[in-house]
């Protein structure tokens, strides 16, 4: 059978834009299909604006703390709407990367239409109809808004509308203490908002070791910000101008008053009228499409990617994913995921950032042997900066790294360096051989080694070698 093109893919976000370029670049007749902004989630309302947001916000942070630096600096006048003119002009300058005249300039039939699935091959973009060898279905997520009474009839924000906002909240109360409202909800707080952040967990960062979330929970109340943990949110209600969560915590019910709402309660894949039920494509309870090792669905020239299928929600994942659904479909090599290596880093000051497995996950795996911790107190550099934090290693068999977590200002330019070890099934003692520049907080893994090599070093080992080397 003839089709239209080698791949149709419907989504022009973080994975689909990588399918498409590199199909393309290796030969293959590929047309994108995109019902909204090229760049999906991250350009224009996810990783892009939040981090130009959060550079703004941690500057007015070091401006407040500037006096431990020997400078009196004060914060005054922070204009909301020049920094969200600052996020548009840094979206504007990385546009034309994803831009639909880039793509269609690397040979892809570009379609600015909403795409569904009419049979396993077929693709309806409004009127028309194409057809595809395979079918690639990257559309991603959206904010999930759960049935939380009176919701619905209050106007609040989410991260697709957040960054539109040109007055600075004077209290904003978020819902939800994940990525999003952890980071946002920092931001606000350092550019002078008060912020209340509600979750239904008792703890914050709950995905990642066990002492980040305590060490980070106490780091927002120096912040003066104010944690509603281990709540339900029972209602939310308009009153004149302030819109007011009820919540019951620790068994009473209290109610917040704020002038600003930010929904930051998790993502819904973006499955529905896809015509996926119709054809037969398996997804979970939730929606999240459900694909293999290789990234094929039940329906095997259709493939899935990025936030549509999970398990992990951010950009450098669904470019991963999209470079093996690649593999399989150009070069037909049998490529499948490996998440033992799967780095994050959540963008707060200080940042929280994490690779491989988590002590709860190697526990669970079997794979848990030992863990170590160093702070960043005993680092130069830190001191010289005044960073806080630190870094634990999670070891398996043979002092093999399987897992890290920094907590760093610099957290998320350190990572990388285990994640190579990670990847190379490296054991801690290679730290020990490698030179750090002096003074860089990296130096702290060769530290977390020697840390490691003095625990096994017994006094019959010193006894041996002077023995032997010393007499
Ligand atoms: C506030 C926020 C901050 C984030 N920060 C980070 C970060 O710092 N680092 C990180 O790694 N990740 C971050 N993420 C996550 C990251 O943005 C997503 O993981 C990533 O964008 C997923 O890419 P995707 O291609 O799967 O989906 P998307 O980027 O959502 O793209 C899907 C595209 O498909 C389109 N589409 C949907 N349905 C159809 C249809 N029927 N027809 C045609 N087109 C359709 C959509 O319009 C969209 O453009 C953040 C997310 C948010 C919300
Ligand atoms: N730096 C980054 O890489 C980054 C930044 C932002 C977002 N992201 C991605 O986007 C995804 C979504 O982020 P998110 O923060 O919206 O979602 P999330 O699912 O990670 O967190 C949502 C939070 O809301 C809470 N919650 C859910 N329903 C609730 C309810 N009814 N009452 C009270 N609390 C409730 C949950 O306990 C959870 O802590 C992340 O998982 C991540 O993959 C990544």
């Amino acid at each position: 059978m003839k089709y239209d093109y080698d791949i149709i893919v419907i989504g022009a976000g973080s994975a689909g834009l990588v399918i498409a370029a590199g199909g393309a670049s290796l030969g293959a007749k590929v047309a994108l299909v995109e019902e909204s902004k090229m760049g999906g989630d991250c350009l224009n309302t996810g990783c892009v604006p939040s981090k130009t947001f959060l550079k703004s916000a941690h500057l007015a942070k070091d401006i407040q703390l500037s006096h431990k630096f020997g400078i009196n600096a004060s914060l005054n006048n922070v204009n909301l709407e020049n920094v969200m003119n600052r996020v548009k002009s840094v979206i504007k300058s990385i546009e034309p990367h994803d831009s639909k005249e880039r793509f269609e300039g690397l040979g892809v039939d570009v379609f600015l239409k909403k795409g569904k699935l009419m049979d396993n091959h077929r693709v309806s973009i409004g009127e028309q109809f194409i057809t595809g060898k395979y079918i690639v279905i990257a559309t991603g997520a959206k904010p999930s808004i759960p049935n939380i009474k009176g919701l619905d009839e209050v106007f609040y924000l989410t991260n697709e509308n957040v960054f539109g906002l040109k007055k600075l909240p004077t209290h904003l109360i978020v819902l939800g203490g994940g990525p999003i409202g952890l980071e946002l909800g920092q931001g606000f707080r350092h550019l002078g908002s008060k912020v209340t952040i509600i979750d239904k967990h008792s703890d914050i960062f709950h995905k990642d070791d066990p002492e980040v979330g305590p060490w980070m929970k106490e780091k927002f109340l120096r912040d003066g910000m104010d944690l509603q943990l281990g709540a339900s949110i029972l209602q939310v209600k308009q009153d004149g101008d302030d819109v007011v969560v009820v919540i019951e915590a620790d068994g009473q019910s209290k109610e917040i008053r704020g002038d600003q709402l930010l929904v930051a309660l998790g993502r819904r894949p973006s499955s529905q009228n896809l015509g996926l039920e119709e054809i037969g494509v398996e997804m979970d309870e939730k929606g999240y499409i459900k694909a293999n090792a290789k990234l094929q669905t039940n329906i095997k020239n259709i493939y899935a990617c990025g936030d549509v299928t999970g398990p992990y929600q951010f950009t450098h994942m669904a470019g991963y994913q999209a470079s093996i659904v690649l593999k399989n479909i150009v070069f037909k090599l049998n490529a499948k995921v490996d998440y033992s290596a799967v780095p994050w880093t959540t963008y707060t000051k200080p940042e929280v950032s994490h690779v491989g497995y988590t002590e709860q996950q190697a526990k669970s795996l079997g794979m848990f042997k030992d863990y170590l911790i160093v702070d960043l107190a005993d680092n130069d550099r830190a001191k010289s900066e005044n960073d806080e934090g630190f870094i634990k290693l999670i070891l398996g068999r043979n002092k093999r790294i399987i897992g890290a977590t920094v907590i760093s200002d610099k957290a998320g330019e350190m990572i990388p360096v285990v994640t190579l070890a990670i990847k190379k099934k490296l054991s801690s003692s290679i730290f020990l051989n490698m030179i750090f520049a002096y003074p860089t907080e990296s130096e702290i893994y060769k530290i977390a080694a020697l840390k490691k090599a003095k625990e096994s070093f017994k006094d019959w080992h010193k006894k041996i070698i002077k023995f032997i080397f010393l007499r």
